[in-house]
């Protein structure tokens, strides 16, 4: 691991003697001197996202035990007071939900990019830790994302900034691919663990092909050419975070990741019918690989 705190491209935040992270409600009151945040956040190495607060509370317990940590059964969140995301911090690692799209996604990660900059974090990795539709997988596969595509099947992310189209590239870290695939996967897993390029759509339902939204102007067939198309590009899951996480990351520099349970082979349909025991069940699967992966990364 090399030894740098994140480099953040934007000017402004040197001129900023204040900056409160609204959605987290964490104010760093001077930034100039953040020595406060950095006391409780400073030994941050890895920093998980993923769609729900009771996932992230769960995976923070997890982590926990296989970390050894002191008893984290009841974790605080951390954000509890700002009712929009949820964070738990286990020892070097910060567990935080972010909602459902890239949209939701965005806000809560350029204020945690901010805050492990504030905090001093050397050399953070961020994770994202979710579900998704398959394609041409079992449910229940866990899929490390290689590319990052956007809902036009291109390997980048397109943005509206200052009324502009601002595109972006969306790769992720191919050091933490491989690291994850090397340490995370084990033999003995009662599942299927691969690495796949991955879509990340703006939209569940037309975004991602599917004819059970309330609007659907194409056929079933269009639909299967769509997804055959996507399966012909290397494209194994469709969620709707990657192309956006992927391009943030790599623009300011910081190594990230996308880890995700299938819970649907939308080669066989649209509707989402696993039972929520089953779909709990799936969601942990990604954290067996990732805890893996922390453990190694953290004893190095
Ligand atoms: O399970 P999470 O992490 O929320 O991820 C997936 O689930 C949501 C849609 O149901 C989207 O956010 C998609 O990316
Ligand atoms: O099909 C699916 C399932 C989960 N999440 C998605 O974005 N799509």
């Amino acid at each position: 691991m090399s030894n740098s705190v994140p480099e953040l491209l934007n000017p402004n935040l040197k001129a900023m003697p204040s900056d409160y992270l609204y959605h987290l409600d964490i104010n760093v009151a001077n930034t100039n001197d953040t020595s406060d945040i950095q006391q409780r956040f400073g030994d941050v190495k890895v920093v998980c996202m993923g769609g729900t607060g009771s996932r992230m509370r769960a995976l923070a317990v997890y982590l926990s035990e296989v970390l050894g940590l002191p008893d984290s059964s009841d974790p605080e969140d951390l954000c509890a007071r700002g009712h929009r995301y949820a964070m738990y911090k286990v020892g070097p690692v910060l567990c935080c939900s972010h909602g459902v799209g890239s949209s939701t996604f965005s806000v809560v990660l350029h204020e945690l990019l901010k805050l492990v900059k504030y905090a001093g974090c050397q050399d953070p990795i961020f994770l994202r830790i979710g579900t998704c539709g398959g394609l041409g997988v079992p449910p229940g596969t866990v899929v490390v994302t290689k590319d990052a595509f956007n809902g036009l099947l291109r390997n980048e992310h397109e943005i509206a900034i200052l009324g502009q189209r601002v595109v972006r590239p969306a790769k992720f870290s191919e050091e933490v691919i491989k690291d994850i695939m090397a340490y995370g996967v084990e033999a003995k897993d009662s599942f299927q663990t691969v690495s796949g390029n991955t879509m990340g759509t703006d939209c569940f339902y037309e975004g991602q092909g599917r004819t059970d939204g309330a609007i659907c102007e194409y056929s079933d067939e269009d639909k299967m050419t769509f997804l055959k198309k996507c399966h012909s590009l290397g494209i194994l899951n469709i969620e709707m975070e990657a192309s956006m996480f992927a391009s943030v990351t790599q623009k300011v520099g910081v190594k990230a990741g996308d880890v995700c349970v299938t819970i649907i082979n939308r080669l066989n349909g649209d509707q989402v019918t696993i039972t929520m025991d089953q779909k709990h069940e799936f969601e942990k699967r990604p954290f067996l690989v990732v805890g893996r992966y922390i453990k190694k990364l953290l004893l190095h």
